[in-house]
């Protein structure tokens, strides 16, 4: 986490072992009304840089800071106190102290009384440091979250009160240890708090149930030793610090009660007893400070279970925390010998070394430790992939982070990356795209089997409405030839009327077509005998006009109308004049002639009668029609549900079609779009490599370069001093420089020496050796000037290398961003793409079925093939 921490943060003195020794500040209160009046003189004097005092006239003491009576509040907090706010909000335990005699000013300078009526220049310690630390906590907001509580004690004789909650008792407080060896008081109920004025008021509300009395020397004396304690928590927000990060502090601000003479107090009774143990318990403060701050007795026991108040200051004291105490003294000549001893008691103290440290939460740094190892891991992750990528920056086994080292590396590399991470993308985006096609495929496929299900579901209705028809068809035929015929009947009917009886064979006719047509009502229509004698009207009717019709005849029968009022036809509509005439011409052919009537053997002579026979046939008759209607109205409605099968598949069918289309068309256009990633993909991986193999020579080659250049320089630098020292170029000698220290290439003079040294060779030669490099030596003198020349020369030459190849590098780079850039934006475009077609909807045009086939077998052979449109062409083109 968490705020981020450094040492440098803190203006305590921290030293080099890590410890930090108790600060210490004096303080001197002006006279005293009381003392004015008795006519006091100052006894104490100030030296110029603030911090040493005069006691009388020699007694002369150094601490950290010195307050004359003239200080304010303001300046005592800002040099002794601020620091100490900042270093509790960066997790360091801190702890300020008011010590001296009573009436010295301790109160007022820690302004743990009221501070209600006081003017804002007259608020002491508590308030500023309160204020201050809100302010921080509002700074860092945006960093960590803070949780602040507060507690408030007094430890009177020996007690420890709690006074934020005055009614817990005494005995259920005590003193202990945690698990990491902090002191901590076990019965004390912290507050949280939120704000400034909310912890000013349990400080206000805590200072009244304090204990205090009235003594000759301080009207308001504090007969205890009273603890504010500050408790911030705060658990980092920041990412970077990590997200557990979790420190806590505690600010420690004591008002000791005064050391005091209980002659001059005047303490007796009560008061007598809390002197006694005021004093006592100031003397085990005393002892733990000399046990603290004597260099002889550090290592020796040191007290703090002598008193409450030096148990509860442990860590305060020699611990860990950040320390500083304010030593309050009046200057008063009368108080000469108690002033005397709390300069002496207060300089001891500032020996004590405390070692503080941050006290961050050990789950919370076991996390951070993990999370280090995490990045360490990711670092070997991207090396890794770096490797994978082709990129070996270096000479193999370099890592990642020197390459780094380089602002203009590190940007390219960034650029590498991010292309990395691209081609991730595309290859997640190129599996994608290819699976959605194989599923439109499948789905193809299954809409492919159901198409053809419905299309012979269509095919076979539509047979068997053509056979309904036809049926019914054949219906409405015989059942207008019978109507055609009865109306006939029913115009002879007249001429029957009045005569005997018909003929016999007029009668046997009516009966052979009344059978006829029964029968072949029985046996069903026979389609193949178009022939039959109603065959000849070949013209459509409806079912329902049949009904209609059969009802209008039945009521003929009683019906004494005209013929031509039945004219109308089953239908319900007109029949046509030839049709009917042609019908009722032939029965009138038969009947109605009275020539042939009487050929044909009906007597006519007698009109106005209607025999019984007549009527029974004309019965039979309109029975016929009856059930001729009967059938046809159910062969109507056979059609009808036909037809609207028919009608529901062939939408069925219709739907199928145009989303078989769409299918199509979306898998056409996914297979474009995974071709074009496929070719995008090859050509990114390409050109990765491409620009890594790039990289690791280039970084070689500037290596070699800056290398040789150094050595060119130092050599110059060798040169120009005049020094004799010898060093190597290309693994050859360099004229001018002594022969017996040239080395080979890659080893140093020194080892280079040590090694000649041990053969037996160099140790004979070493003194020949020793005469040929003073002669080398002059030699090389003579030749300086023009191997420096040819230096410089060859420093240029290099120089102007390694120029040329950065301004190459700096263009692969250019031409990096620019790539990564178009990539990114083509990328975008695909995966609007790819929405667009998820929701496309209703295409103009579509495929048929049968081109599916085709379409599938072309589309999966190019699927493999690359080919090379732009996105924006792929874009267009879909
Ligand atoms: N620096 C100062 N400037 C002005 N007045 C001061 C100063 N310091 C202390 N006084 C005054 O001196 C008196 C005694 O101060 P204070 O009560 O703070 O002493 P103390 O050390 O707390 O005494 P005790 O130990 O008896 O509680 C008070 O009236 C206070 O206002």
């Amino acid at each position: 986490m968490t705020v981020p921490l450094s040492p440098s943060q803190h203006d305590s003195p921290a030293l080099d072992d890590g410890c930090s020794s108790v600060r210490v500040a004096v303080r001197a209160r002006p006279l005293v009304e009381k003392e004015i009046v008795e006519k006091c003189t100052e006894c104490v004097s100030y030296s110029q840089d603030g911090k040493q005092v005069v006691l009388g006239k020699d007694r002369r003491f150094t601490f950290d800071h010195v307050f004359g009576p003239n200080i304010s509040q303001d300046d005592v907090y800002m040099d002794c106190v601020k620091p100490l706010v900042e270093s509790c909000c960066a997790g360091y335990n801190a702890t300020v102290l008011a010590y001296g005699q009573t009436g010295s000013g301790k109160t007022f300078t820690m302004g743990c009384g009221n501070n209600v009526s006081l003017l804002e220049e007259e608020l002491g310690i508590l308030p500023r440091a309160i204020r201050q630390l809100y302010e921080n906590v509002e700074e860092r907001s945006n960093q960590a979250e803070f949780l602040i509580k507060c507690a408030y004690v007094e430890i009177y004789n020996e007690e420890i009160k709690d006074l934020l909650h005055p009614d817990t008792p005494s005995k259920s407080i005590s003193i202990r240890e945690d698990a990491n060896g902090d002191i901590v008081l076990a019965g004390v109920k912290e507050e949280v708090v939120t704000n400034f004025e909310s912890m000013i008021r349990f400080l206000e509300h805590g200072s009244v149930f304090r204990t205090t009395g009235s003594t000759l020397m301080n009207q308001h004396s504090s007969r205890s030793h009273a603890i504010f304690t500050i408790i911030i928590e705060q658990r980092s927000i920041l990412e970077s610090a990590g997200i557990n990060d979790v420190i806590t502090a505690k600010f420690h601000l004591v008002d000791l009660a005064g050391s005091e003479r209980a002659k001059r107090t005047g303490a007796v009774g009560m008061r007598f007893k809390e002197s006694v143990t005021i004093n006592c318990g100031l003397l085990a403060l005393g002892n733990v400070i000399s046990a603290l701050g004597d260099e002889r007795k550090r290592c020796q026991h040191v007290p703090y279970r002598e008193s409450k108040l030096t148990r509860m200051l442990q860590d305060s004291l020699g611990g860990n925390s950040r320390t500083c105490m304010i030593a309050c003294i009046s200057t008063a000549d009368t108080n000469f010998e108690e002033t005397l001893n709390t300069l002496k008691y207060a300089n001891r103290a500032r020996n004590i070394r405390n070692k503080p440290v941050i006290n961050r939460d050990p789950q919370s740094v076991m996390l951070n430790q993990l999370r280090q190892e995490i990045r360490a891991l990711q670092v070997e992750l991207l090396n890794q992939r770096m490797r994978t990528m082709g990129l070996d920056p270096v000479n193999g086994p370099q890592s990642l982070e020197v390459l780094l080292q380089d602002e203009s590396h590190r940007e390219f590399l960034a650029d590498i990356r991010a292309r990395a991470d691209i081609s991730v993308d595309v290859t997640a985006e190129l599996n994608t795209v290819r699976r959605k096609s194989r599923e439109r495929e499948q789905e193809c496929l299954k809409l492919k089997d159901e198409i053809q299900a419905l299309q012979s579901l269509v095919n076979k209705l539509q047979d068997e409405t053509l056979e309904m028809r036809t049926e019914r068809d054949h219906y409405q035929l015989k059942l207008d030839e019978v109507n055609s015929e009865m109306m006939a009947l029913m115009q002879v009917m007249p001429h029957w009327e009045g005569g005997n009886d018909i003929s016999s064979s007029v009668k046997a006719h009516l009966s052979e077509m009344i059978k006829r047509v029964m029968g072949e009502i029985d046996n069903g229509p026979d389609f193949g005998s178009s022939e039959s004698s109603f065959s000849s009207l070949d013209r459509p009717a409806s079912a329902d006009g049949a009904t209609r019709k059969s009802e209008k005849d039945l009521s003929l029968l009683s019906d004494t109308g005209t013929p031509r009022e039945r004219s109308i036809s089953s239908t319900g509509r007109p029949r046509s004049q030839p049709e009917d005439s042609q019908t009722v011409a032939s029965m009138q052919d038969f009947l109605s002639s009275p020539l042939k009537a009487d050929a044909r053997g009906i007597n006519c002579t007698s009109p106005g009668r209607t025999s019984r026979g007549t009527r029974n046939i004309i019965n039979q008759h309109l029975r016929t029609i009856r059930v001729l209607e009967e059938r046809l109205a159910v062969k109507e409605n056979d059609v009808k549900s036909k037809d609207e099968a028919l009608k529901e598949a062939t939408e069925d069918l219709a739907r199928d079609e145009r989303i078989f289309a769409e299918k199509m068309k979306e898998i056409k256009a996914l297979k474009k779009l995974a071709r074009d990633l496929s070719f995008e993909k090859d050509a990114l991986v390409q050109k990765t490599e491409k620009d890594a193999a790039i990289i690791s020579r280039m970084s070689e080659q500037a290596l070699a370069k800056e290398d040789e250049l150094g050595r060119l320089r130092m050599s110059l630098e060798n040169l120009e001093s005049g020094r004799p020292d010898a060093f190597v170029m290309n693994g050859a000698c360099v004229p001018g420089v002594p022969i017996a220290l040239a080395t080979p290439k890659g080893e140093s003079v020194d080892s280079y020496v040590d090694n000649s040294e041990n053969s037996d060779e160099a140790k004979c030669d070493r003194s020949e050796t020793a005469t040929n490099t003073f002669d080398t030596v002059s030699q090389a003198r003579f030749e300086d000037s023009s191997d420096k020349m040819k230096m410089e020369e060859e420093e240029e030459r290099l120089l102007s290398e390694k120029q040329a190849i950065e301004a190459q590098k700096q263009h692969l780079e250019e031409d990096v961003r620019v790539q990564t850039r178009e990539f990114k934006r083509s990328k975008q475009k695909s995966s609007f793409l790819t929405k667009y077609l998820c929701t496309c909807s209703a295409p103009s045009t579509y495929e048929t079925p049968d081109s599916l086939g085709a379409l599938t077998t072309r589309s999966s052979g190019n699927f493999s093939q690359t080919s090379s449109p732009s996105h924006v062409q792929r874009t267009s083109t879909v």
